[in-house]
C-alpha cells in the first residue's frame, strides 16, 4: 500500500481526456481535452465557474467516471486496462474520497463508517484503527453516534477520517470545506494539510474557497471542460 513513489513520475497522469455527455440539449463536452499530472506529495487546488467540469474531472481521476478518449493513469496504473473491479480495488488501496455532501452510511455509526471498509480490505485491526483516526479529527466522543446524532462539520471529519486511514497515496475532495462555517471549515482544511505534510498524500481539492485554493502549491482553473492556460 505504501509503494515508494518513483522519482519523477507523476502521480496522477490524464492525457487529452475528453469526456462527452448526452443531454437534452445535446452532447455536452463535459472535458474537452484535459491534459494534467499531478506529482507526488503535490497539493493541487482546481478552482473554476460552476458547470465548468471540475467535478467530473475528479470523478474521471477517481475512475468513477470513465473518459470517452484520453489516458488517466494514477500511480503508473492504465484506467482503461482496469475492470470495475479492479478500479474499486485500485481506489481503495491507493485513493480516498471525501464529496461535499459526505456519503456516510446512515445506519452505521461513526465507528462503523471508518472501520467497515477496512474490515472488508482485510485490516487487521480495523476498529482500533478507526478508532484512532476519529481521536485525531476530534471526534473521540462521537464513536457511537449515527450519522443522524451529528453536525455537519463532524459528519465531514468522520468522511475525512474514512478516506484518510488506509493513508492514500493520493486525496481527492470535492468541496471539502463547502457547506461548513468558517471555524470547522479551517479545521478541516488544517487536516487535509495535515494528511499531506505527515504521510505525502498528494491532494487534488475542487473549492470556490479562495483561502483553500491559496494553501494549495498550485491552483489550475477549468473553464467548459479546458484547463485554462
Ligand atoms: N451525467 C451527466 N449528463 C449530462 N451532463 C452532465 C452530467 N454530469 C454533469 N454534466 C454537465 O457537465 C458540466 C460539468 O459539471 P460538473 O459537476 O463537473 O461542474 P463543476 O465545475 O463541478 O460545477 P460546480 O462548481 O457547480 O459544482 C455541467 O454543465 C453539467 O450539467
Amino acid at each position: 500500500m505504501h509503494q515508494r513513489p518513483i522519482a519523477g513520475l507523476p502521480l496522477v497522469s490524464l492525457e487529452a481526456v475528453h469526456l462527452n455527455l448526452a443531454s437534452l440539449a445535446g452532447e455536452v463536452n463535459v472535458l474537452d481535452g484535459i491534459d494534467l499530472q499531478v506529482a507526488p506529495g503535490e497539493t493541487l487546488g482546481v478552482v473554476g465557474p460552476s458547470g465548468s467540469g471540475k467535478s467530473t474531472l475528479l470523478m474521471v481521476m477517481a475512475g468513477l467516471e470513465r473518459p470517452s478518449s484520453g489516458r488517466v493513469a494514477v500511480a503508473g496504473a492504465d484506467f482503461s486496462a482496469l475492470d470495475e473491479d479492479g478500479l474499486a480495488r485500485f481506489r481503495r488501496d491507493h485513493v480516498g474520497i471525501v464529496f461535499q455532501s459526505f456519503h456516510l452510511i446512515p445506519t452505521m455509526t461513526a465507528l462503523e463508517n471508518v472501520a467497515v471498509p477496512l474490515e472488508l480490505a482485510g485490516h487487521a485491526d480495523p476498529f482500533g484503527a478507526a478508532a484512532e483516526e476519529l481521536d485525531r479529527v476530534g471526534l473521540a466522543r462521537r464513536l457511537h453516534h449515527y450519522p443522524g446524532q451529528l453536525s455537519g462539520g463532524e459528519q465531514q471529519r468522520v468522511a475525512l477520517a474514512r478516506a484518510f486511514v488506509p493513508h492514500p497515496r493520493l486525496l481527492l475532495a470535492d468541496e471539502p470545506t463547502g457547506n461548513l462555517d468558517g471555524a470547522t471549515g479551517r479545521a478541516v482544511m488544517d487536516l487535509l494539510f495535515d494528511l499531506n505534510a505527515r504521510f505525502g498524500t498528494a491532494l487534488v481539492l475542487v473549492t470556490h474557497d479562495d483561502a483553500l485554493a491559496a494553501r494549495c502549491s498550485r491552483v489550475v482553473r477549468v473553464e467548459d471542460g479546458k484547463i485554462k492556460p
